[in-house]
């Protein structure tokens, strides 16, 4: 047995080119303040942690964060790799717990649980990795012959624009796409109208044989949503996203009793958090992300809670972490997948800081089954656009 020897966290600043930000791009929840400017901006991740476990034999297990990192790796720095230093491994369930129960007063959601993940994440690529198994191996095997995924891009902008993105995606025989809506509340019925418009241009192109998800991104209310989910419900939307900010649990239940699906999760964290969306039937998708939601131990026990109230789990982004996860469990159909471009709002930056991500053909991608762990490396291909904090 090798113990766990070092925890080396390194954050990277992305320093290169980034596409500049749109006016109504996507609402979000920064916009019911008067503020306007970026609202978008404390939105973005220009940023990404990566963490780094070394056992005593040489093996090295990498997990990553794209919340909040400066602060992420402070938490792992002082207070959770001292807890992993000298453990074996394979404690994963109780390393979790330790992790869980140590900052228990103030890490339980958010930052410290994104810690958490992290690190659990690393832990089980140096599972796989020590035992010469892809980490889906290790969670349940292969359920799929390849993972279908939908494209996720569609921010809101000019129509012909919107159509022309969508058109271009169509090439690549995506099982779905999901778009973005650039107005809310603040901008009153000519903002729905325009919400309309575009979610009807989408469908002109698409056709109505693939899902079509709007994403809100916790930019609209209650209220707001109850008067356009009927406008909305001859679009069929596969599902309608975070449309209240994630601590409105009850207005997300109310809504889920609704025509269109509701789907959450990705700002939700731990077993309970997803325990009590679940008891309130407030979602009818879970998009929980394993670098958020406390790592793989937490996500394959959210994965078999969600299996009994038969609620399909497709994760917040696409990136290995949340793949393997995907591929072990057949309650978890698709994927989502940011399609590789210029840099934007960050999510594409995993592309930048890992190789081995696989890249979607003809809307579906695979994992290898000989590759052990998650089948990651940081990259060096685009390391003069970053400034990396050790
Ligand atoms: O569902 C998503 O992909 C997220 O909400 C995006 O990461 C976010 O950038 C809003 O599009
Ligand atoms: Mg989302």
């Amino acid at each position: 047995m090798t113990k766990i020897k070092s925890v080396r966290t390194k954050v990277w600043n992305w320093t290169g080119k980034t596409v500049p930000p749109q006016g109504s791009f996507c609402t979000n929840a920064g916009d019911a303040l008067y503020e306007r400017g970026d609202a978008m901006g404390s939105f973005r991740f220009h940023q990404w942690l990566t963490c780094e476990i070394e056992c005593e034999d040489g093996t090295i297990g990498i997990g990553n964060a794209a919340l909040a990192p400066n602060l992420v790796k402070a938490t792992i720095d002082q207070y959770l790799a001292p807890m992993v230093i000298g453990e074996d491994p394979f404690d994963y369930a109780y390393l979790w717990e330790k992790m869980y129960r140590k900052t228990h007063a103030w890490g339980r959601k958010g930052i410290g649980m994104t810690a958490i993940s992290a690190v659990d994440i690393a832990i089980w690529d140096l599972m796989g990795k020590l035992t010469g198994k892809p980490v889906f191996k290790l969670l349940g095997g292969r359920t799929k012959e390849s993972i279908p995924v939908y494209y996720s891009k569609l921010y809101s902008g000019p129509i012909d624009a919107m159509q022309a993105e969508a058109a271009e995606a169509q090439k690549s025989n995506y099982q779905g796409y999901k778009m973005r809506f650039g107005f809310g509340p603040k901008d009153g019925m000519a903002g729905m109208r325009e919400n309309l418009k575009r979610v009807e241009a989408v469908r002109e192109v698409i056709g109505y044989n693939v899902d079509l998800m709007l994403e809100c991104y916790m930019g609209w209310n209650l209220d707001y949503t109850r008067r356009m989910l009927p406008k909305l419900e001859k679009y069929e939307p596969r599902w309608l996203e975070e449309p209240v900010i994630a601590d409105d649990i009850h207005g997300y239940a109310e809504l889920n009793r609704g025509p269109i699906p509701i789907s959450g999760g990705e700002h939700e964290f731990s077993l309970m958090g997803f325990r009590q969306l679940l008891d309130l039937r407030a979602v009818s998708v879970i998009q929980y992300d394993t670098n958020r939601v406390g790592g793989i131990t937490a996500a394959q026990k959210i994965n078999a809670l969600a299996e009994a109230y038969q609620v399909p789990v497709i994760p917040h982004a696409g990136q290995m972490h949340n793949y393997h996860l995907t591929m072990a469990n057949v309650n978890c159909p698709i994927s989502e997948y940011f399609p590789v471009f210029d840099v934007e709002v960050g999510n594409e930056l995993f592309y930048y800081v890992f190789d081995g991500d696989p890249v979607a053909e003809n809307g579906f991608l695979q994992l290898d089954d000989t590759v052990p762990g998650l089948g990651l490396s940081l990259s060096d291909r685009h390391l003069n656009d970053f400034e990396i904090e050790e």
